[in-house]
């Protein structure tokens, strides 16, 4: 039977989560194909508040990886919005120029921040905080300036603010009314929150008006209307968004403040749909992602015909993502004519408590401080319930009656709430405990959504876990490797040791694996111990590598590839850069790139012209794609600079020579500075080597990235012998104690730095034996990947095709 063609635009979370609603509804109904403009996979967007927080990274808020689409057949084009819908004849046209056929087509296209038209909006440094380039930008730019301004006191604006007093910049907060989320506050709340903002280091400018953005071509400053001047070298706008709908406007689709939408999602187009932030219900286009994920499932019911009551409006209720607040909102919070309040004002435990009534029902609330009867408010709210018989204390119990220590997990009926954004209630989150044995909180978010989007559940989700399986089984609880799986990194890998096994398959069949086939995360992972235990033997499955790793060069937004070749030490010769020179002229390469690893990344290459430009080159490849050694960048040392007391470059060459092709649990890249001024920032990479007087000093678990970490002096070496034996020690302790995909940065500071001192430089025969192992690793490395290719014309045909830029990447 051939499939009805879907198509969705827009790869976010609204969208995407109405397409898992589909698939759990009827998997094998829909050719699904999606387009995304940005070029990520679908990730948790609500997350980015903690990224910038510094408590997640990029890595870990993505939702549905690559390898989710491909499994579920659906074909994914990143980094290539729709820029045309042709009705008539029911076809989309993307900026790429992919035509593509739909006989449903749903818009999910999100919102566009709002930028204010101030003059001097354009400058650089002036942005808005809505995606992943948003949150780099601002990471970055916290290494090399010190002021930010927020414009914006709303929610985006206070969790920006907080997250750039995290990256250590001095963060002012500009906010237009005199006091601080009037949508979702009222004055003494707010009062409440501004006063322990201020305690974290916030600051506020109340009731300013910016008139412009002053600077050359970067910020310096705003102008205020009163005349007043605050210095910026960082502006961060947050004043509200604005749904994404030019393109439904050029389809002919009706739009006011976004795309009307009926109860059905439907648009004013025939077999077109919209969901999520540029859909417009009654009147309302939500920004919280609770409704949008209600419609989702309206619209998977409607499209796969089950029957729906439709979609009815959403109550909307937040939470601020900020550590040591607590605050919660709902509905209609502010005082009217026809409503009345009861208040709790705690102002020495800074707790405050407002729950607005009228005809009877409970229409709003905002909690400050303790926020612990939200669950039970909300669930008055939504199910309208009368409370002319309750008395005020049922309704708002005082503190002592609260105060029993019991989690309000407890006390709560089945059919309540627990999490907010996905709508799971405690008797689901029950019934999936006692039915499917979880015992963790991510086997609960696995199997139910709860906890999945802003995580502000998960307290409560482990609560509910003690009270059902009791407190022993929960301590007892680890995080497993993935959900085929309730084993943990250390148990696979420990398993695979002791047992001896040999290939994936073998490890999951003993192992008790629950999918036949595993996943994304078990399988590279698997691939990774099972090459750690036995080098010489051991053959590695391709197949359980990340797409980059697959094919030996970096996927681009555009669907291209990038080509970096090695060059040891960051040197190189006029022969290898005429060779890159022609070679790019040849395969008209359209940018040659020098990178931080100080090397050249030729950007922009097709897939099929991979294996003969790597031929034409005769470079080894610089793993630029890999979990592996990637660079040892050293500055010019002792030979041409005046302050250099050592080699460097000769050392970096040779560590470099020594460690290359290494399989690592993480990237791991390196520098060799040959003085303290420290050239090479050999202070934020996972090994860094700064020659002093006399001596090398070595320091281990730097990270320039994200999750920026100064690396630990760890010890000071006389020769270069003595610093190869130390290093050799150091990665191979890495390799063999480190979960996979784990950082050296993340490693050092969960088993801690005098841990590891303890076993490589004072414990002789387990240094003796790591070094014994890594010399075994290094003996039995591949071949060079980009040779290998070139020489095998099979390999050729499976991986590198023209054919294959079909397949989903
Ligand atoms: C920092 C931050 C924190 C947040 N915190 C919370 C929170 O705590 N709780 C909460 O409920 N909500 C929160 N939100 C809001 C929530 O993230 C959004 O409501 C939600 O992401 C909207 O989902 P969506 O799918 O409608 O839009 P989006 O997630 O924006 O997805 C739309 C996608 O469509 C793409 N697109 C647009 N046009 C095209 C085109 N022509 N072709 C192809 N693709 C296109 C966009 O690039 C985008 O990737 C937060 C938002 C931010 C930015
Ligand atoms: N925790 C959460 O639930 C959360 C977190 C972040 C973002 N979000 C969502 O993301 C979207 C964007 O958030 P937002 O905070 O930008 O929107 P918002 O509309 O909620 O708040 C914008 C704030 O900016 C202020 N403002 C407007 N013009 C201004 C000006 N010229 N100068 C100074 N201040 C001005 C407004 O008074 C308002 O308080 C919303 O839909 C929000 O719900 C939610
Ligand atoms: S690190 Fe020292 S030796 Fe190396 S280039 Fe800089 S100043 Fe010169
Ligand atoms: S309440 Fe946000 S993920 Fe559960």
């Amino acid at each position: 039977m051939t499939k009805e063609k879907l198509v969705l635009i827009g790869n976010g979370m609204a969208g995407i989560r109405t397409i898992e609603e589909i698939l759990k509804r009827d998997p094998d109904r829909f050719e699904i194909t999606v387009f995304g403009k940005e070029s990520h996979p679908n990730y948790n967007r609500i997350a980015l508040s903690s990224v910038l927080q510094g408590d997640s990274s990029v890595e870990d808020i993505i939702l549905n990886d690559y390898d989710w689409y491909e499994n579920n057949g659906i074909k994914l084009y990143t980094g290539d919005p729709v820029v045309k819908v042709d009705k008539r004849r029911k076809k989309i046209h993307s900026k790429n120029g992919i035509v593509c056929e739909y006989d449903h087509l749903i818009f999910a296209t999100g919102s566009n921040p709002f930028m204010l038209p101030l003059p001097g909006a354009d400058k650089e440094g002036v942005i808005a905080f809505r995606d992943i380039k948003d949150c780099e930008t601002m990471i970055e730019t916290s290494k090399h300036y010190k002021k930010a301004a927020v414009i914006g006191g709303g929610l985006l604006g206070l969790e920006a603010a907080r997250g750039l007093l995290n990256l250590n910049m001095e963060t002012e907060v500009i906010h237009i009314f005199d006091y601080l989320m009037e949508r979702q506050l009222d004055a003494p709340a707010s009062d409440m929150l501004r006063r322990d903002l201020e305690e974290q280091g916030m600051r506020f400018h109340m009731s300013k008006q910016t008139e412009m953005i002053k600077g050359k071509d970067r910020v310096e400053g705003l102008k205020f209307k009163d005349g007043s001047f605050l210095e910026a070298d960082l502006v961060v706008m947050a004043v509200g968004i604005k749904p994404n709908i030019e393109l439904a406007s050029d389809t002919g689709l009706k739009t006011e403040r976004a795309i009307v939408v009926n109860d059905y999602m439907e648009t004013s187009a025939k077999d077109i749909y919209a969901v999520g932030e540029c859909a417009e219900h009654n009147g309302i286009a939500y920004g919280l992602v609770a409704p949008l994920y209600e419609q989702g499932k309206v619209l998977a019911d409607h499209l796969c015909s089950k029957e729906t009551e439709g979609y009815h409006g959403s109550l909307m209720y937040t939470k601020l993502k900020v550590s040591g607040v607590d605050l919660f909102s709902a509905g209609q919070f502010q005082d009217e004519e026809d409503t009345r309040a009861i208040r709790v004002h705690d102002e020495f435990e800074g707790i405050y408590k407002k729950v607005v009534v009228k005809d009877n029902k409970v229409v709003g609330s905002v909690l400050y401080g303790d926020t612990s009867d939200s669950p039970r408010l909300l669930d008055m709210m939504k199910k309208g319930q009368d409370i002319s018989d309750m008395n005020k204390a049922v309704i708002l119990p005082s503190e002592d009656e609260n105060s029993s220590g019991e989690s309000p997990v407890i006390s709560m009926e089945d059919d309540e709430q627990i999490c907010d954004c996905n709508g799971v209630c405690k008797g689901e989150i029950v019934e999936a405990i006692n039915n499917d044995g979880l015992s963790t909180v991510a086997d609960v978010t696995k199997h139910t959504n709860a906890g999945r989007s802003c995580g502000g559940c998960k307290p409560l989700v482990s609560d509910l876990l003690s009270a059902t399986l009791g407190d022993e089984a929960v301590s007892n609880q680890k995080e497993p490797m993935c959900g085929c799986t309730d084993l943990s990194h250390d148990e696979v890998s420990e398993a695979i040791k002791e047992k001896q096994l040999s290939f994936t398959r073998e490890v999951m069949n003993v192992l008790g694996w629950e999918s036949e086939e595993g996943c994304s995360k078990c399988r590279p992972a698997i691939n990774y111990y099972l090459g750690l235990n036995k080098p010489e033997e051991y053959e590695d499955d391709h197949t359980s590598r990340f797409i980059n790793e697959r094919v030996h060069a970096n996927i681009q937004n555009d669907g291209t590839y990038s080509v970096v070749p090695r060059m040891y030490g960051g040197v190189t010769d006029p022969d290898q850069l005429r060779k890159i020179a022609d070679t790019a002229d040849k395969y008209e390469v359209p940018m040659l790139k020098v990178t931080g690893g100080q090397r050249i990344d030729m950007l922009g290459v097709n897939k099929e012209d991979l294996p003969s430009i790597w031929k034409d080159l005769g470079m080894n490849s610089g793993y630029a794609y890999a979990k592996s050694i990637r660079t040892v960048k050293t500055c010019v040392g002792e030979d041409f600079c005046r302050f250099g007391t050592q080699d460097s470059i000769g050392m970096g060459i040779q560590i470099e020579k020594k460690f290359e092709r290494l399989n690592t649990p993480h990237k791991v890249k390196m520098a060799v500075s040959a003085c303290p001024r420290n050239c090479a920032e050999s202070g934020i990479k996972d090994i860094g080597i700064v020659g002093v007087e006399g001596a090398w000093e070595m320091y281990v678990g730097g990270n320039g990235g994200v999750d920026l970490r100064g690396g630990d002096l760890f010890c000071k070496i006389e020769t270069g012998e003595e610093l190869l034996d130390t290093m050799s020690a150091f990665l191979q302790y890495y390799r063999e104690d480190a979960r996979y995909l784990e950082r050296t940065s993340h490693w050092v500071e969960r088993v801690g730095l005098d841990h590891i001192r303890s076993v490589i430089l004072e414990d002789e025969e387990k240094r003796k034996q790591l070094i014994e192992n890594m010399e075994r690793a290094l003996r039995a490395r591949p071949k060079d990947p980009w040779a290998e290719v070139t020489e095998n014309e099979a390999k050729q045909k499976e991986l590198y095709e023209k054919k294959q830029l079909e397949v989903i990447q």
